[in-house]
């Protein structure tokens, strides 16, 4: 099977007296043409993943492969001509833009960095580029201050697009939009998923975001990949890991800017996230826990064909 990224034992431990393992031993693979779904409360390690794979931080421990090559030992200027096939789609797209420069400037800028072309070639990209995240390249006169929301992360996407990447990590993409405005972006996101033949990584919240966009789905739960599925319809009812349960029954309840920490069915705040356990990392929250749980981490083992669990009692 083709791969476009793979990671092997992946940790990212922060802080030296009281470390927190934001990432701890996470091997995933993505396939080409396969977007992932990265989902998981917040703290347990998904920006964290993202910034890791994308090379925009090193891990503590382990691997990562991009098309073939291993990434994670490189340094910046090495990652150069691979960083015009994988690039980042953040969360809040008015930081990523410069507001003294025009929206067409800041995104020639990326085109500069990576192709030689004419001012006149530049500004033809750049035009088509817009118009196929459904701006109008007029747009591209005016500065970061001047463009709605919605416009803002079309804008974003433009910039990502520009060099025309196998890979984009998107990160939270639409959860500072109006809902109104969300449909719109992820139907942007699944078009020009099929125009350039793009693979994503989805981090979300959003669970039916995941669906809409991804071919698979991988959970995270403090650090950990605890489920991994390879399809993504009606995930809520394929899940298996006693997390993965409490995440669907819960997350369309919650708040999505109060989510650092799960309660359990009687309203008790039971586990911090960054809280550091023996054995499995959710023993202390799961119902059906037993001795083995308590002692030994959980491997994340295929008991179906495309369909992984982290889960000593599966
Ligand atoms: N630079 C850092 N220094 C110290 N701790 C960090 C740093 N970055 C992240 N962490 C910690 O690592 C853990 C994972 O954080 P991360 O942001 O990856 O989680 P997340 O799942 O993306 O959360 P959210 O959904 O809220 O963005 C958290 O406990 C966080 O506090």
């Amino acid at each position: 099977m083709k791969y476009l990224l793979k990671t092997e034992n992946l940790k990212k431990y922060y802080g030296k007296k009281e470390v927190v393992k934001a990432l701890d031993d996470v091997s995933l693979a993505i396939e080409e043409g396969k977007s992932l779904g990265l989902i998981g409360e917040s703290g347990s390690g998904k920006s964290t993943l993202g910034r890791i794979i994308s090379c925009l931080e090193k891990p503590t421990f382990g691997k990562i492969s991009f098309m073939d090559q291993r990434i994670d030992n490189l340094s910046e200027k090495q990652f150069r001509s691979l960083r015009k096939d994988m690039q980042i789609i953040f969360q809040s797209s008015k930081g990523v833009f410069d507001p003294t420069y025009t929206i067409g400037d800041s995104i020639k800028e990326v085109l500069k960095n990576f192709e030689k072309l004419s001012e006149r070639e530049y500004e033809e990209r750049i035009d088509e580029t817009l118009k196929s995240v459904g701006l109008d390249p007029d747009l591209k006169y005016r500065n970061v201050n001047q463009l709605s929301g919605g416009q803002c992360q079309r804008a974003n996407i433009a910039r990502a697009l520009i060099l025309r990447p196998k890979f984009v990590i998107c990160d939270e993409p639409v959860s500072s939009l109006d809902y109104s405005i969300r449909k719109q972006i992820l139907n942007l996101l699944n078009e020009i998923k099929e125009k350039y033949g793009i693979t994503y990584l989805l981090i979300t919240h959003d669970l039916s975001n995941v669906s809409y966009v991804c071919q698979a789905v991988a959970i995270m739960y403090k650090g950990k990949i605890v489920e991994y599925l390879d399809d993504t319809e009606k995930i809520g009812e394929k899940v298996i890991h006693p997390y993965s349960k409490i995440l669907y029954a819960s997350i369309p309840k919650a708040n999505p800017h109060n989510r650092s920490i799960v309660y359990d069915k009687d309203n008790e705040r039971v586990s911090e996230l960054n809280q550091i356990i023996k054995g499995c990392s959710f023993w202390d929250r799961c119902e059906k826990c037993s001795e083995i749980c308590k002692k030994n981490i959980p491997d994340l083992k295929e008991i179906y064909p495309g369909h992984k669990v982290a889960c000593h009692l599966v």
